[in-house]
């Protein structure tokens, strides 16, 4: 298990490296346009028509942007929570009070300055919108390897939480495959810039929600 494991472990660093280097050469402009177009796929996805609130994160340099999507569902009146990465690599959270509101944080991120509401918040969410760099067919999803929103998975399935979980991504990230471990959970879907992808309940690994 760990010889596969860490053979794993090395192809999913691998994949990062890659998609980095494709990210890091779009420009402002190629991200800005993309984030305009990503907040209108996911404005218009049924599966948030009557969300209260959402979990979010706020982009940083050429992520797939969430700048304007933050500030529709603002003005829709969701609710939206923010992450805080703390030291231990769990996410707190904390809402989103508008672009002013947020201050700059280690590892180059942009947090909410409010009050935290404690990392079981997400639990009480109806989507989570999350962060990644891939994900394939069955809805396995690669993330920066920190753990984080692996956390967050772990911590919706054990308490029976059933939020909509959608990665958001750019179209070339959406793979065939993407290296499995063991504590990996699949998201329902991933939204691009171009268009929505479900993926199906029939490839639904242990561990998830029914
Ligand atoms: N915009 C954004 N916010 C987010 C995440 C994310 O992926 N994107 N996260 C998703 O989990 C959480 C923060 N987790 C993080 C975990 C590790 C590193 C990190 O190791 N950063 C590198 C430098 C940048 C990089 O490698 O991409 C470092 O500090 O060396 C950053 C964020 C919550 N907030
Ligand atoms: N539920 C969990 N609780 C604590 N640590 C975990 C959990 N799930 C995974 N981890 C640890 O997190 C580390 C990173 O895992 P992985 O490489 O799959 O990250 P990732 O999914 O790409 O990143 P992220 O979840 O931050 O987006 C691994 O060492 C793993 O053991």
């Amino acid at each position: 298990m760990s010889q596969s494991a860490s053979s794993e472990q090395r192809s999913k660093r691998e994949l990062r490296r890659g998609v980095l280097a494709v990210r890091a050469a779009l420009s402002a402009d190629d991200v800005a346009e993309s984030a305009r177009a990503l907040a209108r796929q996911v404005l218009e996805l049924p599966e948030l028509a009557g969300a209260a609130s959402v979990a979010a994160y706020v982009s940083v340099g050429t992520e797939p942007g969430t700048g304007p999507l933050l500030e529709a569902l603002r003005e829709r009146g969701v609710r939206v929570l923010l992450p805080v990465l703390l030291p231990d690599n769990d996410l707190d959270w904390a809402l989103f009070e508008g672009a002013g509101a947020l201050v700059r944080a280690g590892r180059g991120l942009l947090e909410p300055s409010g009050a935290r509401l404690g990392p079981d918040a997400v639990t009480g969410v109806d989507a989570v919108l999350l962060p990644g760099l891939a994900a394939d067919r069955r809805g396995l999803r690669l993330g920066r390897g920190a753990g984080c929103y692996d956390r967050v998975l772990a911590r919706l399935t054990a308490s029976g939480a059933g939020p909509v979980r959608a990665v958001l991504l750019y179209e070339g990230e959406l793979l065939a495959h993407v290296p499995e471990e063991e504590h990996d959970r699949p998201v329902g879907l991933a939204v691009t810039p171009r268009g929505v992808h479900r993926f199906g309940d029939v490839h639904r690994l242990g561990g998830g929600p029914a």
